[in-house]
């Protein structure tokens, strides 16, 4: 059953829980506390990562929901596990009709948000989303809904991965053709712990890596064993890019790498070459035809919003009508894209710098703040100099799902789109221009004249 077909159900937090007093309010009233959200297999190390979180002497205040009950269908109650400097303290959330995913959606956030009146503010809320089909729509709720977000905001999407148990888990088909939990918790993942590494070889590791990225090329991945990591790499990562919080220049490392799911150098370089026929999905890496295509961009664009962006009209067609301009170069099979995960980083002609995200159909482009790229810049000129020019980070947009095995294909068709809708958004924005200052020049003669 998929979170969307189970009943929304009441979240609340008992009225009656003793007030903490002692609880120091480590975050001011005006930042928003931060969301992770934890997803991942069964059994591939969430809980772990989760205890270890908790465990961890990181002086900060986390609140983690913990979902330890695998199927939500008769859950009552739900404990959050609050850490504090001094003592974990666990608290309830009563569950009317068990499932976490529609009540935290709908409700549950109004609960944390209780919680957190009552025992004071959290540096950090941490989610665990077992026994979610889906983990987008909860990402899209606490990304993109503004109600919910006044207070909290979407940090990041880390996924835990069992080393040795992936490979099957991504290849499994679903009966219906969907996409299945596996690929739809690895595509849609900011960081992806690769556990148990204890448990394969070096060479399996290696394997299984490149795997992960064939799926999603910008995915920040870590080896870890019993899910053992720098919280840092972790946490506060303000992947969605909340302006409220700063901005981690790191977070777009894997836009200034080549993209891993291009082992072709032809396709790298967007021109016409010939494939090898592709592989049966049974035994092919790309399970289910999910993979991901990075698609390089101009230098500057005008424009990443408005009516007349380009970059957006595009967006919105592959994204909302999973179309693109221009025929498949299988004329007979039409368009089937099926995105679960959109990702970029664009510059525009004013010399602002965008990184765009989007979940299933939802995307939107966050400015990084004008410091960070003054930083980024100074950091690139001085590994120019030590002759390490090549980090930095190129404009692309990373497309993650179905209907993308024509890479060249579908790369060259963006490519052409977007090349033409730029010519288009120009001329109209030079025309723009014109009648401005040609206005601007009557005004001034009737001024004149007037005179
Ligand atoms: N060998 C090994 N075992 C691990 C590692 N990480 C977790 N485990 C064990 O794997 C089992 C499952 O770990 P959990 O943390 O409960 O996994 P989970 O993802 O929370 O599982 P569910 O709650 O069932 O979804 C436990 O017995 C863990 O002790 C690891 O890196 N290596």
């Amino acid at each position: 059953m998929t979170a969307d077909e189970l009943d929304l159900n009441e979240l609340h937090v008992d009225d009656e829980l003793p007030l903490d007093e002692d609880v120091p309010q480590l975050v001011e009233t005006s930042t928003k506390v931060p969301m992770t959200i934890v997803t991942g297999y069964l059994g591939s190390g969430k809980s772990t990562l989760l205890d270890y979180i908790l465990k961890e002497q990181h002086g900060r205040r986390i609140a983690v929901i913990m979902n330890e009950f695998g199927d939500t269908s008769d859950i009552e109650s739900k404990a959050i596990s609050v850490q504090s400097d001094e003592a974990l303290v666990e608290e309830w959330l009563e569950l009317n009709n068990g499932c976490l995913c529609c009540s935290v959606r709908d409700t549950g956030l109004t609960a944390i948000l209780n919680l957190m009146e009552k025992k004071g503010r959290f540096d950090q809320i941490v989610l665990e989303t077992t026994g979610l089909a889906d983990p987008a729509p909860i990402i899209q709720a606490f990304w993109n809904e503004p109600a919910l977000n006044l207070d909290v905001s979407l940090d990041a999407v880390v996924s835990v991965v069992d080393a040795a148990g992936i490979e099957k888990q991504i290849q499994d088909p679903r009966p219906d053709g969907s996409y299945n939990e596996a690929q739809r918790q690895v595509a849609t993942a900011d960081v992806i712990l690769l556990n148990k590494a204890d448990l394969v070889t070096p060479a399996d590791l290696e394997r299984v890596e490149a795997l992960l990225r064939t799926i999603n090329s910008t995915a920040l991945i870590h080896r870890t064993t019993r899910s053992a990591i720098d919280l840092s790499l972790l946490l506060d990562l303000n992947i969605y890019a909340a302006p409220s919080a700063p901005f981690r220049p790191e977070t777009l490392a894997p836009f200034s790498q080549p993209d891993a799911t291009d082992s072709c150098d032809g396709c790298a370089t967007g021109k016409p070459h010939e494939h090898a026929p592709a592989a049966a999905s049974s035994s092919s890496p790309h399970a289910n035809d999910i993979s991901s295509l990075t698609i390089p961009l101009p230098p500057s664009l005008p424009s990443v919003t408005g009516p007349t962006s380009a970059l957006y009209a595009l967006l919105s067609s592959l994204l909302w009508e999973g179309t693109l301009p221009g025929a498949p170069s299988s004329s007979s099979t039409p368009d089937a894209f099926d995105l679960l995960r959109t990702k970029g980083f664009v510059r525009t002609d004013d010399g602002r710098e965008w990184v765009l995200q989007g979940v299933r159909d939802i995307f939107d482009f966050a400015q990084v703040p004008a410091e960070a790229t003054a930083a980024a810049r100074a950091g690139e000129s001085e590994s120019a100099g030590e002759g390490e020019g090549e980090k930095t980070v190129q404009p692309k947009v990373v497309l993650i799902g179905r209907g993308l095995a024509d890479k060249e294909g579908v790369r060259a068709r963006f490519v052409r789109a977007l090349e033409e809708g730029v010519a288009r958004e120009r001329a109209s924005l030079r025309e723009q221009d014109e009648e401005e200052s040609s206005g601007g020049e009557e005004d001034d003669e009737d001024e004149e004249m007037g005179e």
